[in-house]
């Protein structure tokens, strides 16, 4: 399989060009989909992540459960990247983390901080960075105005920007909450704006409250909000997140209405990790079935 027009109406440089065709065409199924697997969650929501399967507190667990998965990414922050991907280089493409917070404050002002450069990820054989931009907040201007200089960055090294775009405070709460339709749709269109490569959304809740075109009020499906969601994003590829843990059947659901609605690919990470090994290798399979049926 070949990246066909599907990069090149992108206008991507050729760094950025050639490390999306590898993660997109040369691992996982190779078909121009993507299957992402998250791994900041340590440092975003703390060790409690890791009880339903204390084996996943253990970076080298996760790594090789990505190359067994066949993923065509594994997300992490500098420190894991820089202790632990050397054992699993080039088997795995590392997206690197540039910034990331705790989740102990309260979100209203938050930001998240840079940790990492993209000369740090040049250095340690990444094909992306990523970015996570707080779309709403009071410390919005200052989020947008660190972000610059990463999407700066990440063009003169030619490298691959994935924005992972979180409506969060108070203002997004009174129109709907973080999971809203309204809120997403606003968030993809944000990182387009912003000249991400690659957006990373929460599934959109089918919300009616606000932002929501009138001629979808009286039917408005989950299906139709993803659509409108990749459609705001544009040309900036999309990305679907898992979330909390779930049933199975919801999981493959949510898989099937994004992949149908135009996303790129998944990025699920506790859905994947917190169960035991088999039971992971399972739930990767089903959802490789879904990805497989939707070439790009
Ligand atoms: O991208 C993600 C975290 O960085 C998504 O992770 P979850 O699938 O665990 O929600």
């Amino acid at each position: 399989m070949t990246n066909g027009d599907t990069l090149g109406r992108l206008g991507l440089g050729p760094g950025k060009k050639a490390r999306l065709h590898r993660i997109l065409y040369k691992h996982g199924i190779a078909n121009g989909t993507a299957l992402f697997l998250p791994y900041d969650q340590g440092l975003e929501h703390g060790p409690r992540d890791f009880f339903a399967n204390p084996a996943a507190g253990d970076p080298r667990y996760i790594l090789k459960l990505a190359v067994e998965g066949g993923f065509n990414g594994i997300a992490v922050q500098i420190g894991l990247a820089e202790k632990f991907f050397w054992d699993f280089a080039g088997e795995v493409p590392l997206l690197l983390k540039l910034n990331g917070k705790t989740d102990i404050p309260p979100d209203d002002a938050a930001l998240s901080p840079l940790h990492a450069s993209v000369a740090e990820a040049v250095r340690l054989g990444a094909d992306a960075v990523g970015y996570t931009m707080y779309v709403g907040t009071r410390a919005q201007e200052q989020d947008f105005a660190q972000y610059r200089q990463v999407r700066e960055d990440a063009h003169r090294y030619g490298m691959p920007l994935v924005v992972w775009a979180y409506p969060r405070g108070d203002a997004i709460e009174a129109k709907g909450g973080k999971n809203s339709f309204y809120a997403v749709d606003y968030a993809a269109r944000t990182a387009s704006e912003l000249g991400a490569d690659v957006v990373k959304v929460n599934f959109p809740r089918p919300d009616k409250r606000t932002g929501v075109k009138p001629e979808y009020d009286a039917e408005f499906s989950s299906q139709r909000a993803v659509d409108s969601v990749v459609r705001s994003a544009n040309r900036t590829l999309v990305l679907i997140s898992g979330g909390e843990k779930a049933g199975d059947g919801a999981m493959i659901e949510k898989a099937r209405e994004s992949m149908e609605a135009g996303a790129t690919g998944l990025i699920f990470g506790r859905n994947v990790w917190q169960r035991p090994h088999d039971e992971s290798m399972r739930f990767v399979t089903k959802l490789r079935e879904v990805l497989v049926k939707y070439p790009r």
